[in-house]
């Protein structure tokens, strides 16, 4: 088939603005659509049915609505995570699917070493002491050294390798990584159980699949030392959250950083709101205005290799 009058339809909104994309793909003469569904799959099939290409963010797109897209033979995720993507119906299919992986590798490890520093010296806290008038009881909060302690990683890839870069100045002795492929140098391979064990700081970098899914569930967060900081800026599904909300409550873990959550926006009740030593971000830690326009650049770029035949920069497969 022709590029030429091709269909692109972007079914996420959150851009300021799709410039970037139109530039990339007016000359094959496409036609930009931007019609966001607000993650209901639902509407995907009633503004994507006959698209040639998709550009999602988080909207799931499982095999039920993907079916319903007869003409789609690209789907470009405008990000990393492609949890929300039938990968294997795509794959059957012949769909290809792509991600952006390296937008915004700097952006995640630096929100992951600010959470931990955040949590670490309780910034929170101490700002509310100020704001409310108290000065000076510090001495009461239980605050550790970090230098000579375990940091330990589950997923090591580009964001984990460069958060491993960003922390280990801090002082930590020893850096232990579960992961599937190749450690960053100077690391040690550890098991799970292992890192929830002896780790002072878990931070996870793992990607949201069968395999990883409640990878931090109650039996691992009770390994761990009440002294324990736990990161996470990968995906909430990683974790048992309720489980996580009454160790924190329990004082059997010191603190976590959070930017992800099983369901976002993380719901009214959940009990992480009011969880002690536990601060929330919006699932922001991908963002800088550099991020987003080398994402959607690069995500447009995509569609194109797509839709003219050249084979994709980082296509994905099932199964990773
Ligand atoms: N909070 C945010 O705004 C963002 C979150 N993310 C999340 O961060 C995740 C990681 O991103 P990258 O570092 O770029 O990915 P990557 O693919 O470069 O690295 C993934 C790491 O996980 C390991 N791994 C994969 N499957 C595993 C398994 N079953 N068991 C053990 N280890 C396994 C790999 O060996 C590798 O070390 C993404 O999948 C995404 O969910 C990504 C971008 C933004
Ligand atoms: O790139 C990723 O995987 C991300 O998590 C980025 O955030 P988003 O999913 O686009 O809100």
């Amino acid at each position: 088939m022709s590029e030429h009058g091709a269909k692109v339809v972007v079914v996420d909104g959150g851009y300021d603005h799709y410039d970037a994309e139109r530039a990339i793909l007016a000359p094959l003469g496409a036609e930009l659509v931007v019609a966001p569904c607000e993650g209901d799959s639902e509407r995907v099939v009633d503004v994507a049915h006959d698209a040639d290409a998709v550009l999602v963010r988080e909207t799931p797109l499982p095999a039920s609505t993907l079916e319903r897209l007869p003409r789609c033979r690209v789907i470009v995720r405008y990000g990393v995570g492609t949890d929300n993507i039938d990968l294997a119906y795509a794959a059957d299919h012949g769909i290809q699917v792509a991600n952006v992986p390296d937008y915004g590798v700097e952006e995640v490890s630096e929100h992951a070493v600010a959470l931990l520093l955040a949590v670490k010296r309780r910034l929170f806290e101490r700002d509310a002491a100020v704001r409310e008038g108290r000065w000076g009881d510090v001495a009461k909060t239980p605050i550790h050294r970090t230098r000579g302690t375990v940091l330990g990683l589950i997923g090591a890839g580009r964001i984990g390798g460069a958060f491993i870069a960003k922390a280990r100045p801090l002082g930590f002795g020893r850096v232990l990584v579960h992961a599937r492929d190749r450690l960053p140098e100077g690391t040690e391979p550890a098991e799970i159980d292992r890192i929830c064990r002896e780790a002072d700081v878990i931070s996870l970098h793992v990607p949201l699949t069968d395999s990883t899914r409640n990878i931090i569930d109650e039996r691992r967060l009770g390994l761990m030392k009440p002294t324990t900081i736990l990161i996470n800026t990968a995906r909430g599904g990683l974790i048992d959250e309720t489980a996580l909300a009454e160790a924190l409550a329990a004082g059997r873990l010191r603190g976590a950083g959070l930017d992800v959550f099983a369901e976002e926006p993380l719901p009214a009740g959940s009990p992480l709101r009011k969880a002690p030593n536990c601060i929330l971000t919006d699932h922001s830690a991908w963002f800088s205005e550099e991020a987003v326009q080398d994402l959607q650049r690069k995500a447009a770029e995509e569609v194109r290799r797509g839709l003219t035949g050249e084979p994709l920069v980082n296509p994905v497969r099932p199964g990773r």
